[in-house]
């Protein structure tokens, strides 16, 4: 069955789970319940079927992408309203909760997650959501962040019980990004294992934490076995991300600044300009794929 119900804000699809979208490119219903909420409020975000047109505000959202910083994620919003030409201004739909930021800027949505898995989970499920009840066709989902350069076990608890939920990427985009690289970028483009922490100190090897239990010969052992099974960074979304977006069937990918090489070092640049100019790397590898994806 294709159109089940199409009211002012809502479109929803059934479609073969084989398939990444329905046929005509709307996001897969994974949960027949919604049908049945009358007014579903998307608390996280302040928005609402019951009295927000989503049809209208977000129909033409062709790509979401995440980000930990509510800042970062405003400016890559003006960033792709200029570079793109596609909006004089941005504004935060989220504003009225102060948890996350979602910014629209023409086809393109940028949104704040916070930081590690259950924080980015909310706002994930809650702009899936927005965009099935958007009707949005054929959307890429992409997570733009910071890293440190060279576990969650996958799965999550439902009722009690342990859910292991693949976390794929979508190899063809990964490929795609990567090929928007170019020869006179300042920053190098490298694709690669990212190892999902659940911990930014002790759960990265880090020994500047407010505790450490292990001695920097075995922290480098740990990142020269992790790099040799080819884990070239590690963030605190990736995993969570890369599953939700499978499980969604929403092509989905990683693209990640490196902020410190952990061969290296610990701690972390306090040279905030530099910090900022490093952020936009990503941005700019994920414009050029928006440009050539939708011949802007
Ligand atoms: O740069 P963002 O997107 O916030 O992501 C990285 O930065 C945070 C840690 O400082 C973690 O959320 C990690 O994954
Ligand atoms: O080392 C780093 C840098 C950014 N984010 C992380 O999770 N780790």
């Amino acid at each position: 069955m294709d159109i089940i119900e199409d009211n002012k804000t809502a479109v929803f699809e059934e479609g073969k789970e084989d398939a990444l979208h329905t046929s005509n490119g709307h996001v897969k219903l994974h949960n027949a319940r919604l049908k049945s909420i009358q007014d579903d409020h998307l608390y996280h975000i302040a928005l609402s079927t019951g009295s927000d047109d989503l049809r209208r505000l977000f129909g033409d959202v062709k790509v979401v992408c995440f980000g930990g910083q509510a800042t970062r994620m405003e400016k890559f919003a003006w960033f792709i309203a200029r570079e793109f030409d596609v909006s004089d201004t941005v504004h935060n739909f989220a504003a009225g909760t102060d948890r996350y930021a979602v910014y629209k800027a023409g086809p393109v949505l940028s949104v704040s997650h916070g930081i590690g898995i259950p924080s980015l989970s909310i706002v994930f499920q809650e702009i899936v959501k927005l965009i099935y009840y958007a009707g949005c066709e054929n959307v890429t989902f992409f997570r733009i962040g910071t890293c440190g350069g060279i576990g969650l076990e996958p799965g999550t608890y439902i009722l009690g019980r342990a859910v292991e939920r693949p976390a794929k990427v979508d190899s063809d985009l990964i490929r795609q990004l990567h090929a928007c690289s170019q020869n006179e970028d300042k920053f190098k483009t490298v694709l690669g294992t990212t190892l999902c922490a659940d911990d930014f100190y002790e759960g990265q090897g880090r020994m500047d934490g407010a505790f450490c239990e292990h001695e920097e010969e075995e922290k480098l052992l740990w990142l020269r076995e992790i790099a040799d099974r080819g884990v070239t960074n590690m963030e605190m979304e990736s995993l969570g991300f890369t599953a939700l977006c499978d499980r969604a069937n929403i092509p989905g990918a990683v693209c990640c600044v490196t902020l410190v090489d952990r061969c290296e070092g610990d701690g972390i640049t306090n040279n905030l300009q530099l910090l900022q100019e490093w952020q936009t790397y990503p941005q700019i590898l994920v414009a050029r794929y928006i440009r050539n994806r939708l011949d802007l």
